[in-house]
């Protein structure tokens, strides 16, 4: 039985990091007894999808795939493995996830793509949650890198009051994110708007406490700050080495080993 492709080889040493990324957090966290994994969002994850197809159909067959949105929805059938949805399996084995950028401490920003509500019930589903990304999103605090601010889920008619409310807790200019291609605003997988809210760097120092109070204001669906979550964070490196940081402390390096291709 061929395997099927869901993502063509990387041109770029951009995509190269991802994939290695990818492919190593694979190596490292999905394991043959795991039954239930969850898919996450963004243009890494497809290589995650890649990996494990490479794990082969016998081990596949029975396994079930969540998604994190439609995005990996649709990588998931692609892939022709067995989709799930959350409610139906609210214990997940390992769930594989990208991110817009991770801290010191594993915190991140998610949201990028608007789908920060599932990716968070996945991510707490999950036994095991793991970070994967390029070298890009590597930071020592929050904000450094992506500056367009906390992506914030909020229902519709609650957006212009949450904008008063994160202008109140500091956010210098928060946004509602407007549609490219669409008149209007962008709309979540859930029929949701985002707000796209910065703050300054001594508040995203703390993105626990900030958390805490976006999550408060009414209106308010969920928020783009993961806060010590992650079992591990994969960085591809430029150089085709990967960067490990685990929850504890612990960095790894490896060259490019273990991933084989
Ligand atoms: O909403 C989207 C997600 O949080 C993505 O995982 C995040 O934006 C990272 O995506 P990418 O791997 O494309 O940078």
């Amino acid at each position: 039985m061929s395997v099927p492709s869901v993502v063509a080889a990387p041109t770029s040493s951009i995509e190269s990091a991802k994939q290695l990324a990818a492919w190593t957090a694979v190596d490292k966290h999905v394991f043959p007894n795991h039954q239930v994994i969850g898919i996450g969002s963004g243009s890494t994850v497809p290589y995650v999808v890649e990996r494990i197809l490479a794990q082969g159909p016998e081990v596949n067959k029975d396994r079930v795939f969540i998604p994190t949105g439609f995005q990996s929805k649709e990588l998931i059938v692609e892939a022709k493995l067995r989709l799930g949805d959350a409610d139906q399996y609210p214990r997940i084995d390992v769930t594989i996830d990208g991110a817009d950028e991770v801290d010191k401490d594993l915190n991140s920003i998610k949201g990028g793509g608007a789908c920060q509500l599932r990716e968070k019930v996945l991510a707490e589903a999950a036994d095991t949650w793991v970070i994967v990304a390029d070298y890009r999103k590597n930071s020592q605090v929050l904000g450094t890198n992506w500056k367009q601010g906390i992506p914030i889920e909020v229902v519709p008619f609650a957006y212009a009051q949450v904008l008063r409310g994160l202008a109140t807790l500091g956010s210098p200019a928060p946004k509602l994110r407007m549609a490219k291609m669409k008149a209007g605003p962008i709309v979540s997988d859930n029929g949701n708007f985002i707000i796209d809210a910065p703050f300054p760097e001594e508040q995203m120092k703390d993105p626990l406490t900030l958390l805490t109070r976006i999550k408060l204001l009414t209106g308010v669906v969920e928020v783009g700050l993961f806060c010590n979550m992650a079992k591990a964070v994969y960085f591809g490196n430029e150089d085709g080495t990967v960067t490990a940081k685990l929850q504890g402390g612990r960095v790894e390096n490896y060259s490019k080993s273990p991933v084989a291709a």
